[in-house]
């Protein structure tokens, strides 16, 4: 059915399906990971438990999360031919490129042969994930061959360590935990929903990420924290952002980490890592970027009734954290690879090739002129 009030263009408010795993601007704060709330969620367990929540289907116990965590930690390593394959991406390369290329790279090495055995290849990925991108940046940036695997017990430490070359502080350790988090799972959105599709052909797991990692490059979906990135940065204050945005708007020109497909006045990700943000901010001594990115909020709303989606904060939270711009959206691949692979399951379980219908919008039937008369 429609929703007149989205209209039909992109899907907007059609059932393409059913889940059990997600839902998103209903109860509580509007997004559920299989019926927790995700500001209990962020409030309360590890990134690793809602890893498991998705794949396994509920949240681990004390002895399930140990032997998960240690599983993890032993499948951080590279194979030496992915190594090789990332040391020839270039420098100047998207990371995105790099966590697409890497995550095929692996599918042709470790190629997932039997259905059965989906968690062991989706938990390999978990783990996985921050040694591909963290090898290829501190090779391609800082001309070493670093050892990926560190004794760190959560996926955002990890991926902290690699890239920063020390282990991190509590509180970053924390953010990330709750970035991975807010992150990981948000039903049909455009990435999972070509994992799904990817996944009704029956293709094998790695297909479905690599085809889903392309789907989140782009700055409507996952790409837009970079976007917000690179604007706010360009911000001198608060005033100049003002004024900024005013020519914007006045321009019609897309402010990114403002709005959402299906949230109508909040996305309940934002309050979180805004506060996060925050904390960040007084920190490491910020006294621009976040009063920057609490003006833009106030003027979106003011002006457009657009408010931050999870991309907006994210961007000022993990430059905080000495995070590279190019780096953030490879993190949201890290997180959200838990959804997509949780979906894939899902759809294998009651699968039909997904094949929607067409409109025909082309010419009448017609015959083929011969080529002199083209
Ligand atoms: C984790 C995530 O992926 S969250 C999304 C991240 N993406 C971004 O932040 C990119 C910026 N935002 C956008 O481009 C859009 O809001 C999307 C892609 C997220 C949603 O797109 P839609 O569902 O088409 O948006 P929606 O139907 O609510 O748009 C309504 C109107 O608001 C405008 N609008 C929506 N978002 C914005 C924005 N960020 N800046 C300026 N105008 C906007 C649209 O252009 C549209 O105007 P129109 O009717 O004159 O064409
Ligand atoms: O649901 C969407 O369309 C985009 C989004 O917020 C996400 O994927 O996290």
């Amino acid at each position: 059915m429609v929703d007149k009030a989205l209209g039909g263009a992109g899907l907007r408010g059609q059932v393409a399906g059913e889940t059990a795993l997600c839902t998103v601007g209903k109860s509580g704060s509007g997004l559920t990971y299989r019926g927790y709330d995700i500001s209990e969620l962020a409030d309360k367990v590890q990134f690793e438990e809602v890893a498991y929540l998705l794949s396994r289907g509920e949240l681990p116990n004390q002895g399930q999360l140990v032997e998960y965590k240690a599983k993890l930690k032993s499948l951080r390593g590279l194979p030496q031919a992915l190594k090789s394959v990332l040391e020839t991406i270039p420098k100047d390369a998207h990371p995105m490129d790099v966590m697409r290329t890497g995550c095929s790279m692996l599918g042709n090495l470790e190629t997932e042969t039997d259905f059965a055995n989906a968690d062991d290849a989706i938990d390999r990925m978990v783990a996985i994930f921050p040694s591909i991108i963290c090898y290829w940046y501190r090779y391609t940036h800082d001309g070493v061959r670093i050892d990926v695997e560190t004794d760190d017990d959560t996926v955002g430490a990890h991926f902290l360590h690699l890239l920063h070359d020390k282990a991190p502080s509590q509180l970053f350790a924390d953010v990330m935990n709750v970035s991975l988090i807010l992150y990981a799972e948000h039903e049909f959105n455009a990435s999972t929903f070509t994992a799904r599709v990817c996944a009704s052909t029956l293709s094998d797991i790695h297909s479905c990420v690599t085809g889903a990692i392309g789907s989140l490059r782009g700055p409507l979906h996952g790409g837009a924290n970079e976007a917000a990135m690179d604007m706010i940065e360009g911000f001198k204050d608060a005033e100049h952002a003002e004024q900024e945005l005013m020519s914007m708007l006045a321009r019609k020109d897309k402010i990114m980490g403002f709005g959402h497909a299906i949230y109508r006045e909040s996305d309940p990700r934002n309050v979180i890592i805004k506060k996060y943000s925050e904390r960040l901010a007084k920190e490491v001594g910020d006294d621009v970027l976040y009063p920057v990115s609490v003006r833009c909020e106030e003027v979106m709303w003011r002006e457009k009734k657009l408010f931050c989606n999870a991309d907006f904060f994210h961007a000022s939270a993990y430059h905080f954290m000495g995070i590279p711009t190019k780096l953030f959206t490879p993190i949201f691949v890290m997180s959200r690879v838990t959804g997509w692979t949780a979906h894939v399951k899902e759809q294998r379980a009651n699968n039909r090739i997904i094949r929607p219908s067409a409109e025909y919008t082309g010419p009448d039937s017609r015959p083929v002129p011969a080529m002199s008369e083209r």
